[in-house]
C-alpha cells in the first residue's frame, strides 16, 4: 500500500482526488490538508465526508501521519512551499497544481536531487489531453504554423493554462525556426492576438459551463488540422493521478509529464 495525503483536499480536483485514493486498493488515504474545514456544506469542520479529517497544517500533519506521497492540487502561490516542505521531510510531492514557474521547477528538482526524494509533475493528467499534446508535437513537424485555444471554468486562476505552455514548449522542441502570421500585423486592441510562446499563440477562454478543453490548430496550404481534447469530468484525471502516487516512488529526481510514466 502506497501512503498518500492528499492538499488542496477540499477543492473541485482534491476532492476527486480523495475518492480516487480511498478507491483503490492499493492506495491508502493518510492525510487530507486544505485551509478549510469541511468539504461539503453541512460537514462539521474539520471532518470530510466518509470521515476523512482535513488537516490545516502540512508539516504537522506528515509528521504525524507519516505519508510517502503528497498530492497535490492548491494554487499557483501555494504548490511550491508544499513541494519545497514535503522533499525536507522525504515525502515525494505528485503535483497537478499548474501555474510554477521554471525557476521554480528547477528549485524543486535541486531539492529532490540533493534529498533523493522523487517528484512528479504531470500538468494534465487526463491521457487524452496527454495524447493530444503528442499529436501536436508530432503534426507540428509537418504543419508549422500553429495557434492553441484552452478554454475552462470561470473559476481557474491562471492563463495561459499549464497543458498549453506545456503544449506550445512540445511543438517548439520540434518545429523549425518559424516566422507566422503578417510581419506587419498590429494589435488594435491589446491582446487581441493572445498571449505568445516562443511565437506561438495561445487563447484563453474562461467561462461557467466549461471543465477543461484545447484545441491546437495548424495550418497549411488549402489546410487546417484541428486536434482537440475535452475533459468533461474531473474523474477523466484521476487515473493518471492514482498512476503516479503508484509510480512517483521508483523515479529519481524531478520528472515532468504523464507520458513519462506510461507504458
Ligand atoms: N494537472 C492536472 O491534470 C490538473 C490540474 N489542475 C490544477 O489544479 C489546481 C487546483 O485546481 P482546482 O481543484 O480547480 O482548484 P480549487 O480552488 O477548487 O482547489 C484548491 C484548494 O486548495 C485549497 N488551498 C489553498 N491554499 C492551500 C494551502 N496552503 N494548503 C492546502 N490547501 C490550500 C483551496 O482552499 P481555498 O479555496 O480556501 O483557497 C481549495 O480548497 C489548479 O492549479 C489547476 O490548474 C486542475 C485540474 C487538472
Ligand atoms: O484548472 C483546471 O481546471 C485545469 N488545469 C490544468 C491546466 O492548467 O492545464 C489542467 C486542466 O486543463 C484543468
Amino acid at each position: 500500500m502506497v501512503k498518500v495525503l492528499v492538499t488542496g483536499a477540499c477543492g473541485r480536483m482534491g476532492q476527486a482526488v480523495v475518492k480516487a485514493v480511498l478507491d483503490d486498493k492499493d492506495l491508502e488515504l493518510v492525510a487530507a490538508v486544505d485551509l478549510k474545514g469541511g468539504m461539503d456544506a453541512g460537514t462539521a469542520a474539520g471532518t470530510a465526508p466518509c470521515g476523512v479529517v482535513v488537516s490545516t497544517e502540512l508539516s504537522k500533519a506528515i509528521q504525524e501521519t507519516k505519508p510517502e506521497v503528497m498530492v497535490d492540487f492548491t494554487r499557483p502561490d501555494v504548490v511550491f512551499e508544499n513541494a519545497m516542505t514535503a522533499i525536507k521531510l522525504g515525502v515525494s510531492p505528485v503535483i497537478g497544481t499548474t501555474g510554477l514557474s521554471e525557476e521554480a521547477k528547477n528549485e524543486i528538482k535541486k531539492l529532490a536531487e540533493e534529498k533523493k526524494v522523487p517528484v512528479f509533475i504531470a500538468p494534465n493528467f487526463a491521457i487524452g489531453a496527454v495524447l493530444m499534446m503528442l499529436m501536436a508535437r508530432q503534426a507540428a513537424k509537418y504543419l508549422p504554423d500553429v495557434e492553441i485555444i484552452e478554454l475552462h471554468h470561470d473559476k481557474k486562476l491562471d492563463a495561459p493554462s499549464g497543458t498549453a505552455v506545456q503544449t506550445a514548449q512540445l511543438i517548439q522542441e520540434v518545429r523549425e525556426a518559424h516566422k507566422q502570421g503578417h510581419p506587419d500585423e498590429k494589435e488594435k486592441m491589446t491582446g487581441a492576438r493572445g498571449a505568445e510562446y516562443e511565437g506561438i499563440r495561445i487563447h484563453s477562454v474562461r467561462l461557467p459551463g466549461y471543465v477543461a478543453h484545447q484545441e491546437v490548430i495548424f495550418g497549411g496550404l488549402g489546410q487546417t488540422l484541428t486536434i482537440r481534447h475535452d475533459s468533461l469530468d474531473r474523474e477523466s484525471f484521476m487515473p493518471g493521478v492514482v498512476l503516479a502516487c503508484k509510480k512517483v516512488r521508483a523515479l529519481s529526481g524531478l520528472t515532468v509529464g504523464l507520458e513519462k510514466i506510461l507504458d
